[in-house]
């Protein structure tokens, strides 16, 4: 007999909006609300459907081929891969911008209100999700929203949330609500428990990431920033549990795919049937180790006919620029010439030597500060965007959920 996975109940509980509002709208406010009652999954043994099981499988092996693919590849195909990965993960959230824009932000350093800025911090999250090597648990938690949220909303940022969060109907109550998270009085003993589930040994890793991740959601542990925290925890985890130790898998593309399918395995998760989430997160994974290889084979192409394009002696300075270009496809020349300890006179010189063969632009960024790109890769990062892209428009807009 199949065991049930716990599922989600409900407390009914006083409600007070702590929002200011209009005389009219606190005559409509209700007293109680339904808040739900999650259960701890520490212990809980996951059993899944033989089908889901064997697409786990399948991902575990191609995602295990995939990283072992980075190690031995000569191009530096992990920065792009996590730029990839970052703007994807926020693009459930709608912040789209291009790889142009996104860079520029990051060689500026802007105050981090802006999409680009927000996608910087995204990627600065993500980067400390593969390559954290630290158990998993709490501390990983805040430290990922730290570095997410401390630019854009720094009074919430690394910090669990102190009031009713919820997600769709109205914004001034969560009683009509899609789902409405436990009440932060739990928080401590429900991230505990998390905690204790990241840290098992007993289930395969992807079953591991996706139920963590569908935990974590259900718990919403923070006002905003639970979902591209949620994905940056499976990889966390992945890497954790040595399934991506080499590289980024970039997973987000394939989670959304179709939101709709993703809210609603979020949605069977809270009534106790992990199968979908399970499946997803192993579809996703797998997806993303077809998307990953393209692009690697995109970057190899690239990279073949800037070695025809190149002018320079084989010892100069324009080589070691290629190689930069790659995992950051838009530079200044002191920050390029810092990264590869040359004066900025001699950088400046292959740079300009770069532009005349047709392999980077120059453009004026801010004022006196001027940054050479690589449209063939920063061409290709949108590719990937796009094709990392929602294909089907959801349901419901998975806005940050109201207060
Ligand atoms: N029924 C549901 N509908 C939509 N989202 C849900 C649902 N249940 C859980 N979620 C999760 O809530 C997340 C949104 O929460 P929140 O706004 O705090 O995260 P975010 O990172 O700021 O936004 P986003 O995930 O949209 O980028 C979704 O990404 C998804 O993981």
């Amino acid at each position: 007999m199949m065991i049930a996975w716990p599922h989600v109940s409900h407390e009914s509980l006083p409600w007070a909006s702590s929002a200011p509002l209009s005389v009219r709208a606190r005559a409509k406010q209700p007293t109680e609300y339904e808040s739900s009652l999650v259960p701890g999954i520490a212990e809980a043994p996951p059993t899944l459907h033989p089908d889901t099981l064997a697409a786990v499988d399948r991902a575990t092996i191609a995602v295990t081929r995939f990283d072992a693919a980075q190690a031995a590849s000569t191009l530096p195909l992990t920065p792009l891969l996590l730029r990839g990965e970052s703007a994807a993960s926020s693009r459930i959230e709608q912040l789209t911008s291009s790889a142009r824009r996104i860079l520029e932000a990051e060689l500026l350093d802007t105050d981090g209100t802006g999409n680009a800025a927000l996608i910087v911090a995204a990627t600065a999250q993500m980067s400390a999700a593969i390559t954290s090597n630290d158990p998993p648990g709490e501390a990983a938690v805040l430290h990922m929203h730290r570095l997410l949220l401390q630019g854009s909303q720094p009074e919430i940022a690394g910090r669990y949330r102190e009031e009713a969060v919820w997600i769709g109907g109205s914004d001034a109550h969560p009683v009509d609500s899609l789902f409405t998270a436990p009440h932060h009085r739990h928080l401590p003993v429900l991230m505990a428990d998390l905690q204790s589930w990241m840290r098992r040994r007993d289930v395969p890793a992807l079953v591991l990431a996706a139920i963590a991740h569908a935990q974590f959601e259900t718990i919403h542990p923070f006002v905003d920033g639970n979902g591209r925290t949620g994905r940056a925890l499976i990889h966390t985890l992945l890497r954790h549990r040595g399934l991506t130790v080499n590289g980024t898998l970039p997973l987000s593309a394939g989670i959304l795919r179709s939101p709709d399918s993703y809210f609603d395995a979020l949605t069977s998760y809270r009534a106790g049937n992990i199968d979908p989430i399970v499946r997803l997160i192993a579809d996703a994974a797998l997806r993303a180790t077809e998307l990953g290889t393209w692009l690697g084979r995109e970057i190899a192409e690239i990279r073949g006919s800037w070695n025809e394009q190149v002018t320079a002696r084989r010892d100069a300075t324009d080589w070691r620029v290629l190689d930069v270009l790659i995992r950051q496809p838009l530079v200044d020349v002191p920050g390029l010439a810092a990264e590869l300890n040359v004066s900025t006179a001699n950088t400046g010189k292959a740079l300009e030597r770069l532009e005349a063969n047709g392999i980077v632009l120059s453009a004026q960024v801010a004022r006196n500060r001027r940054a050479w790109r690589a449209p063939e890769i920063l061409e290709l990062l949108d590719e990937f965007a796009e094709k990392a892209g929602r294909r089907e428009v959801p349901r419901v807009e998975a806005e940050p959920p109201s207060r």
